[in-house]
C-alpha cells in the first residue's frame, strides 16, 4: 500500500502537502487546477523530488531515501521516454537492465509483452517507424516488463486523439490495473477518470486530498472540482 505520511514538498515558492493512503489495486485519477501542483506530487513519490518533511512508503518500507530506480515504481510521462535510436526490443531491454541485454529467454520475454499490448512481432523497429499509438503501446510494455507494483502515469496518452487515448486508458487498465498493480494517473480530461478510476485525489491549494471515490465525486463535485471540470 503506498501511504503518504505527512508529506511536505517544496518548490521555490510553491508547497505541496499530503498525507493518505491509496489502497492496493486502485486506479486513482488525480485531478486539479493548473499549476496545482499534480505533476509535483508524482515526482515526490517517484523520487526524483525529495520533501522537505514526511515520508513516501510502500507496503511498510520508507521509500523516502531512495533513488527513483530503488522504488517499486514506474512512471510514464507523455513524451514515453523510447530512445529514437534502439529499436523497441532494445528500449524494453533497457527497462529492466541498464545494459539492455538480449539473450534468447529475454527476448521470448519481450516478445510476450509486445503481443499483451498488440504489438506482434514489431520489437526489431525503431519508434519512428510505429505510429503514436503503437509508440504508447511500447511504452506500456516497457512499463509491463519492468513489473513495478505501483505505476504513475504523467499524461501520458494527452497527444493522443480521444478514441486512441480511451483505447490506451483501457489497455492500461487491463494490462496494469488487471494484474493487482495500484496506478495513479493525471489527467486533464474529466472522461478519463470516469472511465476508469476508482478513486480521484484532488489536489489544489497546497493540498493533496486524500483519495475518494471517483463516481460520487464527478456526480457532485466540490468547488474546486466543479471549476476544473468547468462546470
Ligand atoms: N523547478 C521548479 N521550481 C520552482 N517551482 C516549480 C518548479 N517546477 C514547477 N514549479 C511550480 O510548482 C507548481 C506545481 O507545478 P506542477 O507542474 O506540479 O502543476 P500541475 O498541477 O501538474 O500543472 P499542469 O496541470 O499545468 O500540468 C507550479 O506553480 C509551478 O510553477
Amino acid at each position: 500500500m503506498l501511504r503518504l505520511e505527512g508529506l511536505e514538498i517544496r518548490q521555490g515558492d510553491f508547497a505541496l502537502d499530503a498525507d493518505w493512503a491509496l489502497a492496493d489495486g486502485s486506479v486513482c485519477a488525480v485531478m486539479g487546477p493548473s499549476g496545482g501542483g499534480k505533476s509535483t506530487l508524482l515526482a515526490a513519490i517517484a523520487g526524483f523530488l525529495a520533501p522537505r518533511a514526511g515520508r513516501v512508503s510502500w507496503d511498510g518500507r520508507d521509500l523516502t531515501a531512495l533513488p527513483p530506480a530503488a522504488r517499486p515504481i514506474s512512471i510514464l510521462f507523455q513524451d514515453n521516454n523510447l530512445f529514437p535510436h534502439l529499436t523497441v526490443e532494445r528500449n524494453l531491454a533497457l527497462g529492466i537492465d541498464p545494459k539492455g541485454r538480449l539473450d534468447a529467454a529475454r527476448r521470448r520475454e519481450i516478445e510476450a509483452v509486445l503481443d499483451r499490448v498488440g504489438l506482434h512481432a514489431m520489437g526489431a523497429r525503431r519508434p519512428a517507424a510505429l505510429s503514436g499509438g503503437q509508440q504508447s503501446r511500447a511504452a506500456l510494455a516497457r512499463v509491463l516488463l519492468m513489473d513495478r507494483p505501483l505505476v504513475l502515469l504523467d499524461e501520458p496518452f494527452a497527444a493522443l486523439g480521444p478514441g486512441l487515448r480511451m483505447e490506451m486508458l483501457d489497455l492500461a487498465r487491463e494490462v496494469l490495473a488487471g494484474e493487482g498493480r495500484t496506478l495513479m494517473m493525471v489527467s486533464h480530461a474529466p472522461e478519463d477518470a470516469a472511465r476508469i478510476a476508482s478513486d480521484i485525489v484532488l489536489v489544489d491549494a497546497g493540498r493533496a486530498a486524500a483519495p475518494a471515490p471517483a463516481g460520487p465525486l464527478l456526480e457532485t463535485p466540490p468547488p474546486a472540482l466543479r471549476a476544473y471540470l468547468g462546470r
